[in-house]
């Protein structure tokens, strides 16, 4: 059986990236899809392909993206590299816009939404001491945190206002019910 994708998906801020993280270096069922994105190399954060615009463009046009998107003034994508990896029936994880849902069920044979939550006091502070954005650009993220999930798309919520290790136990147990969580790492 193929494997399954999985969207993670949640307002600026939730955690997604540190919650994918935390779930590939716990877990070694799960894959990290690495996106393709019009940010500075050096932007920090996550690991991402940066690009130009231009080049976006035209790795789009030459269909070597499983999924692309538009927002934050940015280009984001999955490469279509994920494809052999679920093939091969190996799960892998990716950040996504909420928008883009409807399009990834229809493109991914197997698929699991995983929709973060946090308040939004907790939000805005972690973007702030995440210091990726100006502060112009962390209110119009924040702005966007209720964003709702297109009508049709079947999620599993997850809180992360408290500690991160809660969130990715809950987010294993999710997804491997009954069988108990490999765990490369050491329990804190
Ligand atoms: N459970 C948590 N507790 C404390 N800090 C967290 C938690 N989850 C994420 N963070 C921090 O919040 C900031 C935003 O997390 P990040 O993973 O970049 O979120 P997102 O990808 O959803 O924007 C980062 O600085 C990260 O270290
Ligand atoms: O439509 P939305 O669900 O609001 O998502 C919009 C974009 O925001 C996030 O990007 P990015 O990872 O650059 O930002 P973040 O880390 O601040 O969430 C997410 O991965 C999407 O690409």
């Amino acid at each position: 059986m193929s494997g399954r994708f999985i969207a993670i998906v949640g307002p600026s801020g939730v955690g997604k990236d540190s919650v994918m993280q935390a779930l590939a270096a716990r877990d070694p069922r799960l894959g990290l899809a690495r996106r393709v994105i019009t940010r500075p190399g050096d932007a920090g954060g996550e690991e991402f392909d940066g690009v130009t615009e231009a080049a976006f463009e035209a790795q789009e046009t030459a269909g070597v993206f499983a999924l692309s998107w538009r927002a934050h003034g940015l280009c984001y994508a999955i490469p279509a590299t994920v494809d052999a990896v679920l093939a091969a029936g190996r799960d892998v994880m990716g950040n996504l816009s909420r928008s883009v849902l409807i399009a990834a069920q229809a493109r991914f044979a197997r698929i699991e939404v995983i929709a973060l939550s946090a308040d939004h006091a907790t939000l805005a502070a972690r973007l702030v001491r995440r210091g990726r954005e100006t502060d112009a650009e962390i209110t119009r993220r924040l702005e966007r945190a209720t964003f709702t999930l297109p009508q049709g798309v079947k999620a599993h919520v997850v809180e992360n206002n408290g500690v991160l290790d809660d969130c990715v136990a809950a987010i294993l147990t999710h997804l491997y019910p009954g069988a108990m969580a490999c765990n490369t790492g050491t329990d804190k």
